[in-house]
């Protein structure tokens, strides 16, 4: 098994609004997160969020320590939530296994030592979207399941954006010192998240995009409102979201996105809003 992993420096407005296609795509795209029998990280400099993927096959994977954290284990100061968009898996954290299904999600909480991740099946093999923030306090390692999610119901079919947000993090859910994570789906024919679109310069976000078909993409937007960029994103690819971007995007059919973010502040509704008419 192997484990990789890959650092992004924080980059401010003025530096991104000069980037050439291929600059950005260095700087706030992840295109490979998950391969067959390997954890992949990247390490982000934006309130220290990892963003990762790990695809066991015939064997476990293990949570393994990366030099970034300078920890001997990966949890030892940090929270874990791994979200599986792939078949049945398991995730054993300190000797406890927990069955964890297709879009369900675990909350692994700071201390834990030992965290193993395995497929049910190898022929169909759980693919842990894997997000971690410094943690101060420990809370309770907790399946979260879309049905214990906070639903939203936003948009309409006329504005191309009537979608279901599932806040898998919420109140009544589980505790987190610092992710808040959710999953947003569309209704048929609807193609745009967050629009209108927000920007919190209390967290950073990271949105993976999955559930596209094979030659579909999304056109992400990033930048500050009035200076945008756009970010081609195809199946299973990740943006990272600087404090100060905003996110949205349109795809050219259906998908699916899980949303997560660090920072101070785990007020979902803590946004602030930008208006259509300040959008350049
Ligand atoms: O801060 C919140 C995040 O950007 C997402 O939850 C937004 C989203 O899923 C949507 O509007 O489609
Ligand atoms: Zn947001």
């Amino acid at each position: 098994m192997s484990t990789d992993f890959d650092i992004r420096f924080a980059i401010d407005p003025v530096s991104a609004s000069a980037m050439n296609t291929e600059e950005l795509r260095e700087h706030f795209l992840i295109e490979e997160l998950f391969t067959l029998g390997g954890v992949n990280w990247t390490y982000t400099h934006y309130d220290r969020m990892a963003v990762g993927g790990a695809m066991p096959g015939a064997s476990a994977l293990d949570l393994a320590a990366i030099k970034p954290t300078g920890t001997e284990n990966f949890l030892d100061r940090r929270e874990l939530i791994a979200a599986n968009i792939g078949g049945a898996g398991t995730i054993e954290v300190d000797g406890v296994v927990h069955a964890v299904g297709t879009k369900d999600m675990l909350y692994v909480g700071m201390g834990n030592k030992d965290v193993r991740f395995a497929s049910a099946d190898a022929a169909t093999p759980a693919k842990f979207y894997l997000l971690s923030a410094p943690a101060h306090k420990q809370h309770p390692t907790k399946l979260i399941r879309q049905a214990d999610a906070k639903r939203l119901d936003l948009g309409s079919k006329e504005a191309a954006n009537e979608r279901s947000i599932f806040q898998f993090v919420n109140a009544d859910s589980v505790r987190t010192c610092q992710l808040v994570v959710g999953l947003t789906s569309f209704a048929p024919g609807s193609v745009w998240n967050t629009m209108p679109a927000h920007i919190h310069d209390r967290r950073m976000e990271a949105y993976l995009y999955f559930e596209l078909d094979p030659g579909a993409i999304v056109v992400h937007l990033m930048g500050e409102p009035d200076e945008t960029r756009h970010l081609i994103v195809r199946n299973e690819q990740a943006i990272i979201s600087p404090p100060w971007s905003i996110h949205a995007g349109a795809g050219t059919g259906s998908y699916t996105f899980i949303w997560a973010m660090a920072g101070d502040n785990v007020d979902y509704t803590d946004v602030e809003k930008i208006g259509m008419d300040e959008l350049l």
